[in-house]
């Protein structure tokens, strides 16, 4: 085999085949998404009252951290009203032509999601509110002086945004959003069923007690939750009987290094760099960013939620603190009169 790795799987084929795994367990209606009782209830209400006036359902806006189902949920408002689905992104709309193009190639009903939306360019953000509220775009011909702005009516669709920081939404784009779906972690109860259908759909038996096991560690994360028992079905199929029982589930966990209170390696890194270098803070989110390698972004819209909501971390106006949790989970001391900073 050449030394550069004919079967060696790059990071792009893993990106490739993580989404694949991840496509085929997306539930594909709203009777089959598990939990966020609130949110389904609120979105079947939309899409109900939507077919029945033969009209494409209000503007939806998804908002929540990464993993929780927005672009699951994206796609089931397209069919359950059957609707074409569009995809785009933020970061994937450079210039305000290219969301112009978008927008001017829609059908009527059409559902067009658009993913990450708080990263939209200044202009496309102003033409996606016109096109949400008159149905109506801007198409500029021409150049300079000489340039005139051709106004284009749209067929009635549905915009769906999904965002892990509904915070940076500009206030005008919130407005335009008939409904706002907030995310939430999931209760381990929910993420054991979700575990249960996964397993099903990947044909592989899972005991109840691994499920729970598996759950509890899966940071209130669906995303998570499906990852770690493809983990446990590797385990049980090369090493174990090739049930997913709790040997299996305990086994695979200690080998992907996540611990009992499902923080992964990402996470004690945030915590350990909290204390070691920065004596527990108060720390800003760059300065730990910076510290671990990673990007600020990712510290704060994957590690932080979850460790801010089990209280490993808080957040104050000078920065980040580990709390005597953080520090009792590592196995370290906090130093003498530590926390007594905060309030100096
Ligand atoms: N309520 C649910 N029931 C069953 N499976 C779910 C549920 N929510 C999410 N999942 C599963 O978790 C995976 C991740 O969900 P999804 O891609 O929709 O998350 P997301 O919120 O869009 O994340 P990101 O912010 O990273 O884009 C999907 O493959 C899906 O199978
Ligand atoms: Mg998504």
């Amino acid at each position: 085999m050449a030394e550069d790795g004919g079967a060696a799987v790059t990071a792009a084929e893993a990106d490739e085949i993580e989404r694949a795994a991840e496509a085929a367990l997306r539930p594909r209606r709203l009777a089959e998404f598990v939990g966020q009782r609130v949110v389904r209830d609120q979105l079947s209400l939309v899409l109900e009252a939507a077919v029945a006036r033969h009209r494409p359902p209000d503007h939806v806006l998804l908002a929540g951290p990464p993993g929780l189902g927005k672009t699951t949920l994206a796609m089931i408002v397209a069919s359950e009203v059957g609707a074409a689905l569009r995809l785009t992104s933020g970061p994937a709309i450079t210039h305000a032509g290219d969301l112009a193009a978008i927008l001017s190639a829609l059908q009527e009903n059409d559902v067009l999601f658009i993913d990450e939306i708080h990263r939209l360019a200044r202009p496309a953000e102003e033409m996606l509110y016109l096109a949400m509220e008159d149905f109506r775009v801007d198409v500029v011909v021409g150049k300079g002086a000489g340039a005139t702005a051709i106004p284009l009516s749209l067929p009635p669709f549905t915009v769906v945004g999904a965002t892990t920081r509904a915070g940076l939404l500009p206030a005008p784009l919130r407005d335009r959003f008939g409904f706002t779906g907030h995310m939430d972690f999931y209760e381990t109860g929910d993420l054991e069923r979700v575990l249960h259908r996964s397993a099903r759909l990947l044909g592989i038996e899972l005991d109840a007690e691994a499920a729970h096991e598996i759950a509890s560690r899966s940071r209130g994360t669906p995303r998570i939750a499906n990852r770690l028992l493809r983990r446990v079905q590797d385990w049980a199929q090369v090493r174990g009987t090739g049930v997913a029982d709790t040997a299996a589930a305990a086994a695979a966990l200690e080998v992907f290094e996540v611990d009992p209170r499902g923080l992964d390696r990402l996470d004690r890194a945030v915590l350990r760099s909290l204390c070691t270098r920065f004596g527990g803070g108060p720390v800003g989110l760059t300065s730990i960013a910076m510290a671990i390698g990673e990007e600020p972004e990712t510290v704060e819209t994957v590690a932080e939620p979850f460790l801010l909501r089990e209280g490993f971390l808080t957040r104050t106006p000078r920065g980040r603190v580990a709390t005597a949790a953080a520090w009792a989970h590592l196995g370290l001391t906090a130093p003498e009169g530590g926390p007594s900073r905060l309030f100096d």
